[in-house]
């Protein structure tokens, strides 16, 4: 089974201003609640291509109630901790460009805390636990190394899609799959990257850190994957633009649920670059017809 873990889930209120004006009344031209959060979208589109997940992290007030009703209507299997507090807001806002305010998140107790480990104390060799997204700040900075080192007692493979300390502490044990952007990329490495060249010497610094595999995603550029010596690149295709949030979720969808399917990795990297692209060119996260389609046109090459 794969478990998503998102341990702060979000609404994405996407909202859309033609000309946004600092300091003035704005009229929105249309408007988008959608359920969020990185391991969510991952649990939306690992079952769009009919892959069995359980989505399991923190929701809590009539936020988290919503999110809660849509994984239902979607038939996704889901077992949150119910907290006090309320599931965050995040604003995703389009005028011309794309601009994120994200939440802080809700405060998580420890007893709450306590009984998400709970939760996965049962893993097998035959799980892996995809743990996405940032900690709200109450849980503590160590919460993800609290839930690797159950998923590392039990055997369970586990892929972690964060940033900063707590993505550079996991690396040590061994993720199946770290998957940052190239701009994430230059930022653990506090450095500027100008390169494809570039990208794949700090991305083999992963690899070589602990990771088993490292996918780097280039938005409209595709993306990069370094496994052993290897490194490949893949085109993304083309195709208007309409909603990018979520992307990077979704490519960690369509590359873990086809290696969980087919063992095959090159097949894993088209599905997740396709995957990551349909949700890019779709105002909600990609469907199953839409990424098939696009598989179509994706060229794997090795670097
Ligand atoms: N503008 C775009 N055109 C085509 N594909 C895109 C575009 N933006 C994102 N994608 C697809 O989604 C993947 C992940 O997008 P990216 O923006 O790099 O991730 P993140 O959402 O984590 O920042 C890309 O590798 C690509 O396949
Ligand atoms: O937990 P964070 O880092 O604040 O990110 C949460 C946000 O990321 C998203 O999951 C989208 O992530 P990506 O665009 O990186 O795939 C949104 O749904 C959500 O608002």
């Amino acid at each position: 089974m794969i478990y998503t873990v998102t341990l702060n889930p979000s609404i994405d209120y996407i909202v859309e201003v033609e000309d946004l004006k600092l300091g003035e009344l704005n009229r929105m031209t249309r408007d988008l609640k959608l359920p969020g959060g990185k391991g969510i979208n991952v649990s939306r589109v690992l079952n769009q291509l009919g892959v069995q997940n359980k989505a399991i992290g923190f929701l809590g007030g009539f936020t988290g109630r919503y999110i809660n009703d849509w994984l239902s209507k979607e038939s996704i299997l889901s077992d949150f901790v119910f907290v006090a507090d309320d599931t965050r807001i995040n604003i995703k806002l389009k005028s011309g460009q794309e601009t994120e305010i994200n939440g802080s998140g809700p405060i998580i107790r420890e007893t709450e805390a306590e009984a998400l480990l709970q939760k996965l104390v049962k893993l097998s060799a035959d799980d892996i636990v995809i743990l996405s997204g940032s900690v709200p700040p109450s849980l503590g900075e160590d919460f993800y190394e609290r839930l690797i080192s159950v998923c590392k007692q039990n055997k369970a493979e586990f892929v972690i899609d964060t940033t900063g300390m707590a993505l550079q502490k996991a690396l040590i044990h061994q993720p199946l799959l770290v998957k940052p952007n190239h701009h994430e990329l230059a930022e653990l490495f506090g450095v500027t990257i100008n390169s494809r060249e570039e990208i794949i010497v700090y991305g083999r610094k992963l690899l070589e850190a602990g990771a088993k595999h490292v996918l780097v995603s280039m938005a409209g550029e595709g993306a990069l994957f370094i496994t052993g010596n290897k490194v490949y690149h893949a085109n993304a295709p083309e195709g208007i633009v309409k909603n990018s949030v979520g992307a990077g979720d979704s490519m960690i969808a369509g590359f873990v649920g086809t290696l969980s399917l087919t063992g095959d990795l090159l097949e894993a990297f088209r599905a997740g670059v396709a995957s990551g692209s349909a949700t890019a060119f779709s105002d909600d996260l990609a469907d199953q017809e839409h990424i098939e389609q696009l598989q179509l046109l994706i060229r794997i090459s090795q670097v």
